[in-house]
């Protein structure tokens, strides 16, 4: 490495793909932990990843904290209530070959200093990991993984699940107990719970994962009940109190299956890499045998105290390492290129290719995300290429099949004008890797997606506005005209103007006209009619829908804001906004300087979200939805307590008498405080009730101050100087 790189400046060259991988990735972990919408084949994501950690191992420079290689999913953004796990969720490492496994065990043995043998082995399950609590027994809450620190409080929803018991059963159940697993959804309800969404016009979900964490979920636990989820156990946080914890991994699951928590029959105890590699074999050719889907297979370190003395990287445990089995991979011929344009009028091309069955579905199209990965991947039109799918539904052309060529294979060249208003394209500025079309106003593509979008789940979550109905109403067949020219139509409908019109239908992934197989014609729909000529189910549920969202509980400033395709302002942003200005007003009147001065909200974004309210066609959006009756403003917060507790950080321990540990911690943290899991030097104070265990303990060697219940009173009502006279002293 040179001088250059020490001194902390990477080459241009990387630090434009860096940048540019970057972005791709936020992108495509927004899509896929925040939307449960993802765009991209989870192989191709971890192509990027590699990539993206092979650059920052030649460029150090490029480490930096944010990068997308130093987090794990992304930060929660949701109608649910953040809650601060008792220990840290981690990912896992990944490997994708035998001598990568091996390089794993080899370092394992080296930190250990011994043979850390045996291994438990089992299946990764490819649904979203979820943390239950239960005191005394009882499950007093579930939460998301989020960020591994905070998640989302999916308590009501997880209730729901047949597989989650209530209260555990069995003896020695411990005082304190976190059980970490993984909620899934079966292959076989996933394929229903599509056909039913599909039928009431709604966007099905991309894969069973995506449609686990969506169902999950849902605001309305009703809704959750309704799904058909269930949830297997892989590991646990917290063990205090009751029977002590087992010492291997695969006693504590045998343990769980006693307290009536769901294990998996399909682990096993092996002692070596011989073993290993066998049971990834194995399942490598059985891939399909559970009701459930896989990804690959989770290798760890039974013992425990391995475990704890191989710890953690800043990411995922070094005592475990999950192998993920390639994507299946088919040969086609790519017919075409063509180009897409989204929502924000970005273009983006997609290869057409001669339909082929590959991974169970028919697949037809490939996103080629942008010119230059066309470029990259060197595909031609005419080419015999790979195309590659994954678990997921989502394909991707991997590379052309260079023996094949003829010569009568053409270069893709990249359209200069929107294939939907003709308008010409233009880079927004110097050196943007994508190009876009900038009719922002009228081009009927960016105009669909961002109805179908305001429609959507993150904003006004309006059923029967899926992506046939928003087709229908910004691009019926000519000469109709479009009921919905922009946005600011969207609350005006009436049920007269919806019955004439027909439409194309067009698939939801790329924007482009489906065809019927038969006469290979574009396939027309009077969507909003029924055979008798009347208004169809769904667009009396469209009308019925979009009347409740003007004033439904759900439909809050950050909602709102949402729906109003700013770019840059994903949920996270606008909720960070709506919480600071509570109203769409206030927010339209607020400098860029108070923009940005709101947190997590930097100048980029505040520069986007002032210069939108500039533009009158978007003054006329909001003028109209606020004249139609949609709710602008949110009401006031409860008031906060003075933030005493500004600064200091507390441990909980113990049974209190007066309150659970959960609320101690919430009273804490609404006056400012922070709440760990583990006690340490930084430690202000540590708060013990009853039967405390090891924190206890801790707490007295570092001499960290103790308060019991009294002691916690005192310091919620007048603060630590009051408290710290009310420290406990241990007895020798
Ligand atoms: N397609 C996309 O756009 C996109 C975007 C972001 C992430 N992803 C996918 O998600 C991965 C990263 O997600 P991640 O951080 O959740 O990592 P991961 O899925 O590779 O592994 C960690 C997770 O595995 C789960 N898991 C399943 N079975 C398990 C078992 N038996 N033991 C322990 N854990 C088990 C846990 O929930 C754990 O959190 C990427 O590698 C990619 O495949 C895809
Ligand atoms: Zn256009």
């Amino acid at each position: 490495m040179g001088a250059e790189t020490e001194a902390g400046v990477a080459p241009a060259s990387a630090r434009k793909r860096h940048a540019e991988l970057a972005e791709l990735v936020d992108e495509a972990n927004w899509r896929y932990y925040v939307l449960d919408a993802p765009t991209v084949s989870d192989a191709q994501y971890d192509a990027w990843m590699r990539e993206l950690q092979r650059l920052e191992e030649e460029n150090p420079a490029l480490r930096t904290p944010d990068s997308p290689t130093q987090r794990v999913g992304a930060p929660i953004t949701s109608d649910f209530a953040s809650v601060a796990h008792l220990r840290r969720m981690e990912s896992l490492d990944n490997a994708f070959n035998a001598d990568e496994v091996a390089a794993w065990q080899a370092r394992a043995e080296r930190l250990a200093e011994r043979d850390p043998a045996p291994y438990l082995c089992e299946l990764k399950i490819d649904g979203l990991a979820i943390a239950l609590v239960y005191e005394k027994g009882r499950l007093v809450r579930g939460a998301t993984r989020g960020d591994g620190r905070v998640g989302e409080d999916v308590t009501a929803n997880v209730r729901t699940l047949a597989d989650v018991p209530q209260r555990l059963s069995g003896d020695g159940v411990p005082d304190l107990l976190e059980v970490r697993g993984e909620v899934y959804m079966p292959v076989e309800g996933f394929k229903r719970l599509n056909e039913q969404l599909v039928e009431a016009g709604r966007q099905p979900f991309a894969n069973p994962r995506n449609s686990a964490a969506g169902s999950l979920r849902m605001k309305d636990p009703r809704e959750t009940a309704r799904r058909p989820l269930r949830m297997i156990v892989h590991g646990v946080g917290p063990w205090e109190g009751g029977a002590p914890m087992p010492a291997s991994q695969s006693q504590i699951y045998e343990r769980l299956r006693e307290f009536g928590l769901p294990v998996s029959d399909l682990y096993r105890v092996v002692g070596g890499l011989d073993e290993i590699n066998a049971y990834i074999e194995y399942y490598r050719g059985h891939r399909h045998d559970p009701a459930y889907e896989i990804d690959g297979v989770v290798v760890k370190v039974d013992g425990l105290t391995l475990q704890r003395e191989l710890g953690s990287t800043s990411r995922a445990p070094r005592w475990a390492i999950a192998y993920k089995y390639p994507p299946e991979e088919v040969n086609t011929r790519l017919l075409d290129i063509q180009v897409g344009v989204g929502r924000t009028g970005r273009v983006t091309p997609f290869g057409v290719m001669e339909p082929i069955v590959v991974s169970g579905s028919t697949v037809e199209r490939a996103t080629l995300h942008n010119a230059s990965e066309v470029v990259r991947k060197g595909v031609r039109i005419g080419d015999t290429v790979v195309l590659r799918k994954a678990g997921d539904v989502i394909p991707e052309i991997v590379k052309p099949v260079e023996e094949l060529r003829d010569g009568s294979e053409r270069e893709f060249v990249m359209p200069t004008h929107c294939p939907e208003c003709g308008t010409e394209l233009a880079y927004e500025k110097e050196g943007d890797a994508d190009l876009r079309c900038p009719n922002t106003r009228s081009c009927p593509a960016q105009l669909r997606e961002r109805i179908f979008f305001a429609a959507g789940r993150r904003a006004f979550d309006i059923e029967g506005l899926g992506y046939v109905a928003a087709t229908a109403l910004t691009q019926p067949l000519p000469p109709q005209q479009p009921l919905i020219r922009t946005e600011a139509d969207l609350f005006d409908l009436t049920a007269e103007q919806l019955l004439p019109i027909r439409s194309v239908v067009r698939d939801p992934d790329t924007g482009l006209p489906k065809t019927d197989p038969e006469t290979g014609e574009p396939r027309i729909v009077s969507f909003f009619a029924n055979q008798s000529g009347g208004l169809s189910k769904n667009a009396e549920k469209m009308l019925q829908e979009l009347e409740r969202a003007k004033t439904k509980e759900e439909t809050t400033v950050a909602r709102v804001l949402v729906a109003l395709s700013i770019r840059h302002v994903g949920p996270p942003t606008a909720q960070a906004i709506a919480a600071e200005f509570r109203s769409i007003d206030a927010i339209a009147a607020a400098s860029e300087e108070e923009l940005a001065a709101v947190e997590g909200v930097g100048p980029r974004v505040a520069a986007a979200i002032h210069d939108w309210f500039q533009v009158d066609w978007h003054r006329e959006i909001v003028d109209r939805w606020s004249a139609a009756g949609v709710r602008m403003e949110d009401e006031a917060p409860a008031d906060l307590p003075p933030q005493t507790l500004a600064g200091l950080t507390f441990v909980v321990t113990g049974t209190l008498a007066g309150l659970t540990r959960d609320e101690a911690g919430a009273a804490l943290a609404s006056r400012g405080g922070k709440v760990a899991s583990s006690v340490s030097k930084k430690t202000s104070f540590v708060i013990v009730g009853e039967n405390a265990g090891s924190k206890f303990d801790k707490a007295v060697k570092l001499g960290v101050p103790i308060l019991d219940e009294e002691g916690l009173k005192v310091l919620l009502e007048d603060g630590p100087e009051a408290a710290a006279g009310m420290t406990v002293t241990p007895e020798a």
